[in-house]
């Protein structure tokens, strides 16, 4: 054996006695928070004042605990740095203290300020490092370790960073970008590159925005910021909670398992379809219905639609009282409106205003039938007390003032074209047929903005469930002093002596007694519409209109957010076309932008052909450059229309005998998904598709839309001319379709080739 594999194996089993120290500490972490969990509930069970309370408490720390040393048992330990000051230190996914030795730092977390030249240091730039080490495990056991030296004076038998001051851990980096997908987001703790780490620890507070091109970590960046966050600013995150938006909910399952992964719990992940409590946004509607209600125009809508709802009628309402009618003239219904509209309160919380008017009016005519001059004050009231009563009282009121839901405000303008057309006149009649609907349809993701956006301009009219909560309270108090009367009766008692009521209130004591809310920030959050985050993450930002940008800033008042996206990738219609756009209401020119610059994902060759695409986009943004080769040229073919569906069966299955265990994503035109579908199932019935494909099947037939944000080691594009022509951003959905590969990329069109995409090399049909 030569002398560098003698080392190399000292140095493993070196690793491999620290790693196993380590793990048997995570079982001790484990096995104490077992038993602290076993004891709470045991110790519950004896019941003192204040159990239940405390036990829940206990119990959820426990259970928190648990999860989290459930998620770091892969991978806990991959990295180590040795100081030029002769000292080392381990890194893994979270801290470990050696609790006998004056909490020496056994292993440190990845997040904390001293791991930074882990990800930072370069050969350039040492940060006292004169080594780093890639540490990899599998099972607890340490595999392989890959050695960076970084200060070449020190050591200059070691290897130095091929690029210098370019990619840090480059051998494990180019292994964790060749292996094949798997369909789940793999963290990338152990890789994080330079650029990517400051971003991952920028400041917490403002607006940050990370523009960058396909396959540049731009998701993998978000959700360490996450963690990193979670862990510097814990105490304030995890009572607030950070929100992760994403696109739909094949992504959000994609990258699910990897914030556990990176040791948190405080984060609600949803789409924007979900961030109104009560709503499933299921349904679908057409792109351009989607757009005009994600324009800002729909907030004008939205007001018309309320102030249709407070219009006088203009016949007379007649309402029978004690057998005499009583006639209330469109002048008075005129001025009971106006007192509502005068008042400038929301909708509903006006409501007693227009009540109290109409009331009066009501109350003066009874009493100009009855004589006036017989009435007094407690008459008065009497009659405006019975009239309120009145079944038909309340019909007029719910004809000039409605309650109104978001709900209900929606669906009603929603299926009724004369209420759409009052309250659309900027729409053409064309536009207002792609809005109008069932009343029962369901909701669709663009709803969910405008539920929000009403429910801030109907309000909620509270003041009845407040009065309830207040005597519940009310309820407990009495009850609890009642309880500290009797525990104090004795009126012999020594003077000195401590009573129950020196200790505790009745109002304490009440506290106690009400439940303690165990639920995480992001399990609250998730049914509480008016839950403002400690910070906000959105991936794909591009794609939110300007309604969903409104609730999002609702939902982040103190503007802690960190957006990532790419703006030439957007698809939706009522997307972003700048980052000044969207955020300029909000915070005008205060928002930073980072960008994102080499493209992880997508080797050179297939990135050399999307660049061509992205050329023709007016963002005028320059393509990302790819870290490295796969060695193929990316392919196109064409086929006749008729012998599409049999040439993609056949090519899935050439393709997959490529890529042996990987994953082939297949991106066909919106309107190929159920033919082509049907071809592909025939010789691959195990294939995904549909609405929310399975990721983890070998091959997922999708259109673009389904297919951002996701990649696959193999893929196929069918007619990108069509894809071009389905949309308006038909060329940002091509770019996103092409830069998906890992590998592999291959185009099969029956019409002629766009020009952007000369650069393929053209293969005969077989
Ligand atoms: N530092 C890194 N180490 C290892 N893998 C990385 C690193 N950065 C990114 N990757 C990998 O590169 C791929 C692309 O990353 P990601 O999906 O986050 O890119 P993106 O910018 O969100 O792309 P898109 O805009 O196309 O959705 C992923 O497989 C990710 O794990």
């Amino acid at each position: 054996m030569s002398t560098d594999e003698d080392l190399r194996t000292v140095e493993l089993a070196r690793e491999q006695e620290h790693v196993s120290m380590l793990y048997g500490r995570l079982d001790a972490l484990r096995a104490r928070a077992k038993t602290g969990l076993a004891k709470t509930l045991r110790e519950s069970a004896g019941g003192s004042l204040s159990a239940g309370t405390e036990r829940d408490v206990s119990a959820a720390h426990f259970n928190r605990q648990l999860a989290q040393y459930s998620a770091v048992e892969a991978g806990l330990c991959f990295g180590r740095l040795d100081y030029d000051n002769g000292e080392a230190r381990h890194i893994g996914l979270i801290g470990i203290f050696d609790e006998d030795n004056e909490y020496e730092p056994l292993l440190m977390d990845w997040r904390a300020p001293a791991a930074r030249p882990f990800y930072l240091a370069t050969g350039a730039n040492p940060l006292d490092v004169h080594r780093r080490r890639h540490i990899k495990t599998r099972m607890r056991k340490v595999v392989d370790i890959d050695d960076e030296v970084l200060d070449i004076t020190a050591d200059n038998k070691g290897r130095q960073s091929r690029h210098g001051d370019g990619l840090t851990g480059e051998t494990v980096l180019l292994a964790a970008l060749n292996a094949s997908r798997t369909g789940r987001m793999k963290d990338i703790v152990q890789t994080i590159q330079g650029e990517q780490d400051r971003i991952i620890r920028a400041d917490l507070s403002g607006v940050l925005v990370v523009q960058g091109g396909p396959g540049t970590g731009k998701t993998a960046v978000a959700l360490h910021r996450a963690a990193y966050l979670l862990y510097t600013h814990r105490d304030m995150l995890t009572r607030r909670g950070v929100l992760i938006v994403g696109p739909n909910q094949t992504f959000l399952h994609y990258i699910g398992e990897v914030l556990p992964s990176l040791g948190e719990t405080s984060v609600l992940m949803a789409t924007m379809g979900e961030l109104y409590p009560g709503v499933t946004a299921t349904g679908q509607e057409s792109p351009e219905a989607a757009a005009i209600k994600g324009s800002l125009d729909f907030l004008g809508v939205l007001k018309a639609a309320v102030k249709d709802r407070q219009q006088p009628p203009e016949e007379p309402i007649e309402i029978l009282f004690e057998r005499q009618p009583l006639v209330l003239k469109p002048a008075d219904c005129r001025g009971i409106v106006s007192r509502g509209r005068r008042s400038r309160r929301l909708h509903n919380l006006a409501r007693p205003l227009v009540e109290r008017e109409l009331l009066e009016r009501l109350t003066s005519k009874v009493a100009g039938k009855l004589g006036r001059e017989f009435l007094d004050r407690g008459d008065l009231a009497d009659i405006r007390a019975e009239l309120r009563a009145e079944d038909e009282v309340r019909a007029a009121m719910d004809q000039l003032w409605p309650v109104l839901t978001p709900e209900q405000l929606l669906r009603d303008l929603f299926s009724d074209p004369d209420r759409l057309e009052r309250a659309t006149p900027h729409l053409s009649e064309a536009e207002r047929k792609l809005l109008l609907r069932e009343p029962d349809a369901p909701w669709t993701p663009a709803d969910v903005p405008l539920l929000d956006e009403a429910m801030e301009l109907l309000g909620v009219d509270d003041r009845a469930e407040k009065a309830r909560e207040r005597k519940r309270q009310e309820q407990r108090r009495a009850y609890a002093q009642g309880v500290l009367d009797i525990l104090d009766l004795d009126d012999d008692a020594d003077p000195e002596m401590l009573m129950a009521y020196n200790l505790i209130s009745a109002e304490q004591l009440a506290d106690r007694y009400d439940e303690v809310d165990t639920r995480t920030a992001a399990e609250r959050a998730a049914t509480d519409r008016t839950w403002t985050f400690g910070h906000i993450i959105v991936d794909e930002a591009q794609e939110l209109s300007p309604m969903a940008w409104r609730l999002l800033m609702r939902r982040s008042p103190s503007r802690s957010m960190t957006l990532v996206g790419d703006i030439a990738q957007t698809g939706d219609l009522a997307g972003a076309n700048s980052w000044q756009d969207v955020l300029g209401p909000y915070v005008a020119e205060r928002w930073k932008l980072t960008q994102l610059t080499v493209n992880y994902r997508t080797p050179r060759e297939i990135m050399d052909i999307a660049a061509e695409v992205l050329a023709e986009l007016p963002a005028g943004l320059t393509p990302p450059s790819s870290v490295r080769d796969s060695g193929h040229a990316p392919w196109s073919r064409r086929v006749d229309r008729g012998e599409l569906a049999k040439q993609l069966a056949d090519t899935v299955l050439r393709e997959l005998a490529e890529i042996g265990e990987g994953r082939l994503g297949v991106i066909v035109p919106a309107a190929g998904l159920a033919e082509l579908g049907e071809a592909v199932l025939e010789v691959v019935p195990g294939a995904a598709l549909g609405e929310s494909p399975e990721l983890e099947n070998q091959v997922v037939l999708m259109s673009t839309r389904q297919a951002k944000g996701l990649e696959f080691d193999g893929v196929l594009v069918v007619d990108p001319a069509e894809i071009l022509a389905e949309s308006p951003r038909g060329a940002n959905d091509l770019y996103v379709a092409l830069t998906r590969a890992t590998q592999r990329l291959g185009v099969l069109h029956t019409a002629p080739l766009p020009p952007a995409l000369r650069g393929l090399t053209q293969v005969e049909a077989s």
